[in-house]
């Protein structure tokens, strides 16, 4: 086995030519094997197994810093770096991460996750290399759907200033998560099939051949130079006018031409663009025929592709599809927006029966969100798919495109609270706090699948900035009973007792019952109220909870800082000073990747964890109160003496 000759960086340059052949054919037969028991992203580390590889070979790591854009194709760069042994735990809590992490090898020189940052990333670790006065290389690696995003175009612009080397790989696969999309997607696909080149080949020939004696003499000399017209004609003409050299097409398979281009791209003294033509899914024929499938997956069945666990009950994405669909069959001015996720946040649908009036923007989210307040104040009732941690990109724009000119804009806030394996950079924990700061927006956060569609229907009837966020995975399908009409600002009571109260919001509304019930079953006495809508929230349900009730727990899947816990709580501080608050939300603190009710545990958001925390009030308000009537009637005393 050649891959347990691979412990550490510079271990794969050991091989022969033969020996790295042989590895290659063994890293996709692992990752295949790995990654159909953990889940994870096959087909993009399937695609970039030679090109990592050249890497390896033309760098040395850790001292050369390379930089792998979105992250989610680095792992065969763990196994070159000497984490093969990890690969079980993949995603798993406590496990390696999916993405590269500074705190995970040194050989990972920049932590991603979200797309287009590596040519700023790698641009700025290369301005403080030539500051410093240090010398190695940077590398960033970035694929053709994450050039779709506006930092990595605000960061080429930099770029071609630098006067020393900096290298950019291309990892052209002509794919995003599924077909790539825009003018650059055209401009790369046509340096691709070559289109772009043969036609100003022939034009150019045919040209000169009308230059009388001289024209077929120079077309005879440019033939006889090296790589003859294509040296002059140079393919990435749009780089190369920027100031950056453009090295390629070169085949992303062929680990010796890989080699060849990054030698010459090292001799450079300023910012290279090497362009490799990549197959997303290499060497799993399924993966191949159907990379969007592949991208990122459950675990499978290696024969037949399909997942191990078979999904039997509609999840929040599926409930949100059909609901947009339905609702733009009534209504023509329904648009729909995604940055690049058709699939993921369910739109797929929805492009196949209107096709007109779907947008697909490319890795583009701030560009979504000012494009659909445009479309808003055109007459249009966009409405903007997006998950939760890829919409912090768009906070400015929907602060200052969207909100302040209090536009009907619908998001549709998808992977809402914790998404599970993909870990910090991709769980939804902060939209409660960056949304509600917003003036004009509405957050609304379902209890269930039906009020997840009745919750849409909602926002798109509301003439102002609205907010839907639900969660990755299975829509709850409880509390089906109760379905009372949604009145904006308004909440709901689902069970109404006294001492104990339960204020929850989305998610933790389905938590609250569990909650309640085992409080139940040991004789407690605790309501359970929804609210519906984080901003604004109902304050006469805050009022009624407080009458009746000592102890209210307001329960969210968001940060506490920002999120609906604290605005209740200073309510309730200010008109009911003596009702007890407590917060069951996420700490000031990045969460790491792993399944999700573990995570849910060691954050203490569990039902278990909150009736600890419930009781512990109890227990703590009764000490309390026997110090307190301890002092009083000491007091007592001492006045009659
Ligand atoms: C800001 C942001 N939006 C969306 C995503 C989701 N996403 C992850 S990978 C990907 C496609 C990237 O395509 P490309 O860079 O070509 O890499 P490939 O998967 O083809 O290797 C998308 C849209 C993300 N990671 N970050
Ligand atoms: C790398 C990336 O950003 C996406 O592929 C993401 O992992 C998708 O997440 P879901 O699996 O929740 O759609
Ligand atoms: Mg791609």
């Amino acid at each position: 086995m050649m891959l347990e000759r691979i412990n550490g960086p510079e271990d794969i340059k050991k091989l022969t030519k033969q020996e790295l052949d042989i590895l290659s054919q063994e890293i996709r037969d692992f990752l295949v094997g790995k990654i159909s028991m953990t889940g994870g992203h096959l087909a993009s580390n399937l695609g970039v197994v030679e090109l990592t590889m050249a890497i390896y070979l033309a760098f040395d790591l850790p001292k050369d810093k390379v930089i792998w854009d979105v992250g989610h194709q680095s792992y065969t760069h763990k196994i070159l770096s000497g984490r093969r042994g990890e690969f079980d735990d993949l995603r798993q809590y406590g496990g390696m991460s999916g993405f590269p992490k500074r705190k995970e090898s040194p050989c990972d020189a920049f932590d991603t996750g979200h797309s287009s940052t590596s040519i700023s990333a790698g641009l700025g670790l290369a301005q403080a290399r030539d500051v410093l006065g240090e010398d190695h290389f940077v590398v960033s690696v970035i694929g053709d759907g994450a050039l779709t995003g506006g930092m990595a175009y605000e960061a080429l612009n930099n770029a071609a200033r630098m006067d020393k080397n900096f290298i950019i790989i291309l990892n052209d696969n002509n794919m995003s998560i599924s077909e790539n999309v825009g003018g650059m997607s055209t401009y790369l696909n046509s340096i691709r099939t070559g289109e772009g080149y043969l036609d100003l080949k022939k034009h150019v020939t045919n040209v000169l051949s009308r230059i009388p004696v001289v024209g077929e003499q120079i077309i005879d000399k440019i033939s006889r130079t090296k790589n003859g017209i294509k040296q002059l004609l140079i393919p990435g003409m749009l780089f190369e006018n920027m100031g950056i050299t453009y090295l390629g097409p070169v085949d992303g398979h062929n680990i010796k031409a890989l080699s060849r281009a990054l030698r010459e791209a090292k001799k450079l003294p300023h910012t290279v663009l090497v362009h490799v033509i990549t197959q997303k899914g290499k060497g799993y024929a399924l993966a191949e025929r159907n990379p969007s499938k592949f991208h990122g997956v459950d675990p499978f069945d290696i024969i037949t592709g399909e997942p191990k666990k078979k999904k039997n009950n509609p999840s929040y994405t599926d409930v949100f599809s059909k609901t947009i669909c339905r609702l733009a069959e009534q209504d023509k001015r329904i648009v729909a927006v995604t940055a690049a996720m058709p699939d993921g946040t369910g739109l797929k649908r929805f492009s196949r029966l209107y096709p007109d009036r779907f947008f697909d923007v490319g890795i583009a989210e701030e560009h979504a969100v000012t494009s659909a307040a445009g479309m808003a104040a055109g007459g249009l009732k966009p409405v903007v798919a997006v998950y939760s941690s890829f919409l912090q990109r768009g906070f400015d724009q929907i602060l200052h495109d969207v909100c302040i000119q209090n536009l009907p804009v619908v998001f549709a806030i998808d992977r809402a609270g914790l998404v599970g394996s993909d870990g910090e950079t991709h769980q939804g924990i902060f939209d409660l706090s960056y949304l509600t700061a917003i003036p004009n927006m509405s957050v609304f956060a379902p209890k269930n699948l039906w009020e997840l569609k009745d919750g849409m229907e909602f926002a798109l009837s509301y003439n102002g900035p609205f907010a839907v966020r639900y969660p990755r995975g299975e829509a709850y399908q409880g509390l089906k009973g109760f379905r009372a009409p949604i009145e904006y600002g308004k909440g709901e009571m689902l069970y109404e007792e006294k001492d104990i109260a339960l204020l929850a919001v989305g998610s933790m509304v389905s938590t609250g019952e569990h909650v309640r019930q085992k409080l139940k079953a040991e004789g407690w006495n605790c309501s359970l109220a929804n609210g519906r809508f984080v901003k604004p929230f109902d304050q006469e349900l805050v009022d009624r909870l407080a009458k009746n009730h000592w102890l209210i727990a307001i329960m969210e899947e968001n940060v506490l800082q920002g999120g609906f816990g604290p605005g209740v709580t200073a309510y309730i501080h200010e008109h009911h000073p003596h009702v007890k608050v407590i917060n069951i939300a996420l700490p000031d603190a990045y969460v790491e990747h792993g399944n999700v009710s573990l995570l849910r545990k060691g954050l203490g958001i569990d039902s278990n964890s909150i009736i600890w925390r419930l009781k512990k009030e109890y227990l703590d308000t009764e000490r309390q109160n026997a110090e307190w009537k301890k002092i009083k009637d000491k007091t007592r005393e001492m006045e009659k003496a």
